[in-house]
């Protein structure tokens, strides 16, 4: 497909907190972006995040793997179909269609994101890119995060002149640390990205289990709790934040929290598992190359002020809602992935080395056409 100039791309994520699913507009040629359009949101029902859930860790095609793939399926088509007419002015010419990731497992070169975007690009008679990770695990690479070259093409769009971090607070959290002063996201020095540690998930999955609730909010159960420092302290000696990055995790890589938080109140157990997400964040920030003039928080953590306060205490640093730059910090993901595919279109890497930890630049991604 030839693309000449900016185009309408609409991008779609489903993320690892299980919440639902995003989509978005994004006028842009892969490299800049020129403008950006309308989003949406479809959030999943019980049942749907159940069928999800039941799937998560599975690498095979059995039935609960088929299960969680028909509702990432049938929810995206629903919302992306809306998408594709919901603006005239705004018809996308491209679609960058993630999946929902039900296991990641970059040391064995594998990573699992369901949903068939040949069949998506079918019903949408739209061209379709899909499995965005697949190449740069097969090449040694993390496969994650993705979002940093997109980051860094915010950064030139909010004129950012100096070097900032992204922090994105998903089910997972990752960072992006971007230097601005660099023309190219593949240059040496440009950006630095990797996984954080867990961020909402296991708070998720605590409300879920306890209270049948999706999610802790506006951190009201963590903000009347206590945190237990002994876990907080056994956390950080997990290997994970040994390593040097780039470097990336699975939803469920520290699961053991969940079970070493069984004991405590349900306000303690708030308190201490967003505590670790914090921590993670604050400790992540020793591996920046340089100190950032600001933390740009986007994913829905940014609506947790629990989280917030305690990111701003124990890591420092100016910590910013991305929204308050005239971003939408809901959307950033499913407009990376619009970005992307029109870079895998025009043939542009998508990771590199400093994002994904990967030998070289790869350009990452599978297109079907209608
Ligand atoms: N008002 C709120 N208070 C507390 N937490 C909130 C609030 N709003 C959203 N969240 C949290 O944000 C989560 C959704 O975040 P987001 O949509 O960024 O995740 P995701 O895209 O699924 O994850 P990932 O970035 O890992 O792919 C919710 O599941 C919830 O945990
Ligand atoms: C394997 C996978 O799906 N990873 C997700 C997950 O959710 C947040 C974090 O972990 C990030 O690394 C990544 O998603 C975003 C969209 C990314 O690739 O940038």
């Amino acid at each position: 497909m030839k693309i000449n100039g900016p185009i309408w791309a609409l991008g779609a994520m489903s993320g690892t907190s299980l919440d639902g699913v995003d989509a978005a507009l994004l006028r842009t040629d892969g490299e800049t972006i020129a403008e950006f359009g309308v989003s949406d949101y479809r959030g999943y029902s019980a049942d749907e995040r159940a069928s999800i859930a039941k799937a998560l860790g599975q690498w095979h095609d059995g039935a609960d793997v088929a299960r969680a793939a028909e509702t990432v399926e049938t929810v995206h088509a629903a919302l992306l179909s809306r998408m594709m007419t919901t603006d005239p002015d705004q018809t996308p010419r491209i679609i960058g269609f993630h999946g929902q990731t039900l296991a990641h497992d970059p040391d064995n070169q594998r990573t699992h994101q369901t949903g068939d975007g040949a069949l998506l690009a079918e019903l949408l008679q739209c061209p379709v890119v899909w499995d965005f990770r697949s190449a740069d695990v097969q090449l040694g690479g993390q496969g994650a995060p993705l979002a940093p070259f997109f980051h860094f093409a915010c950064a030139k769009y909010l004129s950012l002149t100096s070097p900032s971090v992204f922090l994105n607070l998903g089910g997972v959290g990752n960072v992006t640390y971007v230097d601005p002063s660099y023309d190219k996201p593949q240059a040496e020095g440009a950006l630095l990205a990797f996984d954080t540690g867990p961020a909402n998930a296991p708070i998720n999955d605590l409300m879920q289990a306890r209270l049948n609730q999706p999610y802790d909010r506006d951190g009201a159960f963590a903000g009347q709790g206590a945190v237990n420092m002994q876990i907080v302290d056994k956390f950080l000696t997990h290997a994970y934040f040994h390593k040097i990055p780039p470097k990336s995790l699975d939803r469920d890589d520290f699961a053991l929290l969940s079970a070493q938080v069984a004991d405590l109140s349900d306000a303690d157990a708030a308190a201490t598992l967003a505590e670790c997400c914090a921590t993670a964040v604050a400790r992540a920030m020793e591996h920046m190359p340089k100190p950032p003039a600001r933390i740009l928080v986007c994913g829905g953590g940014r609506h947790n002020p629990h989280i917030m306060a305690r990111l701003r205490m124990l890591t420092g640093a100016q910590i910013d809602n991305i929204d308050d730059h005239g971003l939408d910090g809901d959307m950033l993901e499913a407009q990376a992935f619009a970005y992307l595919a029109v870079r895998v279109a025009r043939g542009l890497p998508t990771s590199c080395p400093s994002t994904t930890g990967v030998g070289a630049n790869v350009g990452g991604g599978t297109v079907s056409h209608p």
